[in-house]
């Protein structure tokens, strides 16, 4: 019998290759390698991250494609630069006198000397290519900044960015892709592992491992006791916190969370936590310690994210619906502070009928960051 093996361009739906080439751009980037990315628009550019610059780097932009390489920060970022632009829409920094590696890493990154927008050739874009740098600096949890240089035009007058990247042995992406990985990534959840774990305040636990298609993050269901499908579960939407979680910190309630939500599932008898990796509200464990470096100079936690130029909250939720989803779970009750998480858990088509609170006493060190949270990001202590 012959078996008849489809071509690797055929076994994977073209989801799955759009998937597969913004993970392998994500890796590049976080190695310090410049990957094309392609627009609807027709623009193309060379892409580095900023807070890997050096100046060979600077020169092999140049070199490559024949242009001098600008800075692409996110809207937030440039606003913390001092600028008057919007906070949703990328910003060109082409400084006349032209960038040097320390002007990129100052601009970029608010834990280094600060530096003014003003007189540095700064342009609010649309979106497009250098849009996507920014998100695609985001997702691989580096600063949301990038080196940016418009490549050259082909032979027959217009831009090949897939061409331009065989030739050159770089990856090509495309800014549609970037935008929609979270989302499909999110889609193409499947369970990969799953074993009892018996835990000091639950001994009657599984842990359910979800591993996205594209390889990226898992995230972890753990099921306490055997909650029947089909009524509401009690459940806990946990963003991963290393610091809280694992090492006690003070500076949150995560670790109390964590350790709560489990004992108050198991004296209910049974429900779930989700554990997603979505550390430092999406914004990635490196990027946390950054924002606490600003807390540390006085901005609260909101502000040091929209500083570093993320958004308050990066996280997205369609992970949990779907793991929800696959286990059984239509409806939750909730155990949260967070208004905006339910709200989001509901808008990925979960059913909250209950917000259960979750509330855990300030501890001498995270008074700050739980005002904040009541204050700015509507938390209801
Ligand atoms: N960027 C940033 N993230 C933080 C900070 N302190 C804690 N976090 C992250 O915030 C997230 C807290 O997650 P959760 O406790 O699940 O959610 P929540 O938004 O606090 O809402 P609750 O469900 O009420 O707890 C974790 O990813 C933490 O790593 C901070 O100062 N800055
Ligand atoms: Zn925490």
């Amino acid at each position: 019998m012959v078996l008849e093996y489809a071509s690797a361009d055929h076994a994977t739906p073209p989801d799955n290759a759009a998937q597969r080439a913004v993970d392998r751009a994500l890796s590049d980037l976080r190695r310090g390698e410049a990957v094309v990315i392609t627009a609807e628009d027709g623009g193309a550019l060379l892409a580095f991250a900023a807070e890997a610059v050096t100046t060979q780097a600077m020169n092999h932009l140049a070199q490559l494609t024949g242009n001098a390489p600008v800075l692409v920060v996110t809207g937030q970022r440039g606003r913390a630069l001092g600028l008057d632009v919007p906070v949703d829409r990328p910003v060109r920094i082409a400084p006349p006198a032209g960038l040097t590696p320390d002007l990129v890493r100052d601009l970029s990154d608010p834990t280094r000397p600060a530096r003014a927008g003003q007189g540095m050739g700064a342009t609010s874009l649309p979106g497009g290519a250098e849009g996507a740098a920014t998100i695609l600096a985001k997702i691989a949890r580096l600063l949301p900044a990038a080196l940016v240089a418009p490549l050259p035009l082909g032979r027959a007058g217009v831009v090949d960015g897939a061409g331009f990247a065989r030739r050159h042995d770089l990856l090509c992406v495309r800014a549609v892709d970037i935008i929609d990985y979270r989302r499909r990534s999110a889609r193409s959840l499947a369970r990969v592992a799953e074993a009892s774990v018996p835990l000091e305040d639950a001994e009657r636990t599984r842990i359910v491992a979800f591993r996205p298609s594209d390889g990226g993050p898992e995230h972890l269901a753990i099921i306490i006791g055997d909650p029947p499908a089909g009524q509401p579960v009690l459940t806990r939407l946990h963003s991963e916190c290393f610091t809280g979680d694992l090492l006690g910190s003070l500076r949150c309630d995560c670790g109390p969370q964590l350790r709560g939500a489990i004992r108050e599932i198991a004296a209910a008898g049974a429900g779930i936590v989700l554990y997603l990796a979505q550390e430092g509200r999406g914004i990635g464990l490196m990027n946390k310690l950054r924002a606490y470096r600003l807390q540390d100079g006085g901005l609260d936690t909101v502000d040091a994210n929209t500083v570093l130029g993320f958004d308050a909250d990066e996280r997205v939720y369609l992970p949990a619906a779907s793991m929800l989803r696959q286990m059984g779970y239509a409806q939750v009750r909730l155990l949260t502070n967070n208004p905006d998480k339910m709200a989001q858990l509901a808008a990925s088509g979960v059913d909250v009928v209950e917000r259960v609170p979750h509330i855990f006493p300030a501890n001498g060190h995270n008074e700050a960051y739980l005002r904040t949270k009541a204050e700015k990001s509507g938390h209801l202590f």
